[in-house]
């Protein structure tokens, strides 16, 4: 549906639009003023001058027809979601088959988008250009699967759950190891390792195969930072597997030599090891691959957030997973009234950007400011909205 007829249709959605338009009006006219030179406000407000970081490189994230990542996170609330939402809206009217995912576990994409999303499997958005799918993983309802086959067939139903994840290679390993007891509760990381199965699905799956942009709106920042870490702890949980049943193997070979059977067994079970271990090192090296993956980090113009940010791009680098854009979201345009409250709130999150763009981890990435609009963000023409303003 086009924006204008849908804008046109009621009152309600009219009043929304003038709004929004107010707010880009505004905004532009503060952007100009925030880009270039220095100058003193009326209210004394420091302001900072970025040139080089102002831009955005929408042009660079749309182009190509090969698939390409994009994993937008940071702390709870300050709009990775509206962000995540807005960039798959763009990428599909921009004529890319589009999926955008959430990791969370608490979602939100259906509220963004204001459609039923839910239910685990893929969804399409109404209302985009081109194909736009959502996906919410549901973690609770696989905790709850897990907890339920592992009462009802004690602990062996486990391996066909983990099997439906990509992962029963694993179990499979662990049960031989007589570690089958710890599948009887769901372990630390099963929703990171639900997360990872699905990129694997993606990677593999022809389901997905037509999708050229995934957009994923990750969990606020200690949960994403583990499912970044998650393969390379498989990948190094695996090798000590592996090693443990060699020497498991070379112990007991005299006795395995008398029974063939037993030796093609062990063989076979190391190879699909190995094949996991694989699968988990093309995970690893996907979410590393500047050339394919983007994690995009999303913040608030406030110290508190731009110290964690600081604190979550020192770790991705260390993960070495490729960081380029910081979005500042929710930046208040400057006051136009005599509202002390909006001087002293800007004047606040003036200070924050100044930090911002000094901070020794933050300063290189680009930065991107996304305005602070009047009301919520809802619904597919909300979106398109708001993502022209943020992604240009
Ligand atoms: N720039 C903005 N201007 C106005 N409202 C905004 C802006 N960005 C986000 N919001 C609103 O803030 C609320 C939270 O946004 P959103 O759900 O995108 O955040 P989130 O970081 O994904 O949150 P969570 O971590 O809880 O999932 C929503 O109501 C959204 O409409």
């Amino acid at each position: 549906m086009a924006m204008n007829s849908f804008f046109h249709k009621t009152t309600k959605t009219n009043t929304y639009f003038s709004l929004m338009k107010d707010t880009k009006r505004s905004f532009n006219s503060f952007s100009t003023s925030f880009n270039s030179k220095p100058f003193t406000s009326p209210y004394q407000v420091r302001l900072v001058t970025t040139p080089t970081k102002a831009f955005v490189g929408f042009d660079e994230m749309v182009r190509g027809t090969q698939r390409k990542y994009f994993m937008l996170g940071g702390k709870g609330g300050v709009g990775k979601t509206s962000c995540a939402a807005s960039l798959a809206v763009k990428f599909a009217n921009h004529g890319h088959p589009t999926l955008v995912v959430s990791t969370d576990p608490a979602h939100s994409l259906s509220d963004s988008f204001d459609q039923d999303l839910t239910g685990g499997a893929l969804v399409p958005v109404q209302g985009v250009d081109s194909p736009l799918y959502a996906l919410e993983i549901n973690p609770e309802k696989t905790r709850e699967e897990f907890r339920a086959r592992s009462q009802l067939q004690g602990g062996r139903g486990v391996k066909d759950f983990m099997d439906s994840m990509g992962l029963g290679m694993l179990a499979e390993q662990l049960g031989e190891l007589k570690l089958g007891e710890l599948l009887d509760t769901p372990p630390p990381g099963l929703d990171e390792a639900i997360a990872i199965s699905k990129v694997m699905q993606f990677l593999e799956s022809k389901d997905y195969s037509s999708f050229s942009r995934i957009v994923f709106d990750t969990a606020p920042t200690g949960h994403t930072l583990r499912l970044l870490s998650l393969p390379d702890f498989l990948d190094a949980s695996i090798g000590k597997m592996m090693k443990l049943k060699k020497k498991i193997a070379s112990a007991t070979s005299a006795l395995k030599s008398m029974f063939n059977k037993a030796e093609t067994q062990e063989n076979a079970a190391s190879d699909k090891l190995e094949q996991l271990r694989e699968r988990m090192a093309k995970v690893r090296d996907l979410f590393r691959d500047s050339a394919t993956t983007e994690f995009i980090i999303v913040i608030i113009p406030t110290v508190m957030a731009a110290n964690e940010s600081s604190r979550l791009c020192a770790s991705l680098k260390k993960e070495t997973v490729p960081v380029r854009r910081l979005i500042v979201n929710q930046v208040l345009p400057p006051s136009t009234s005599d509202c002390k409250f909006c001087v002293m709130r800007r004047k606040d999150q003036m200070r924050a950007l100044d930090m911002i763009t000094k901070d020794p981890e933050l300063a290189s990435l680009k930065l991107i400011q996304a305005p602070l609009v009047d009301v919520e963000i809802r619904g597919v023409a909300g979106l398109k909205f708001f993502g022209d303003m943020v992604w240009k």
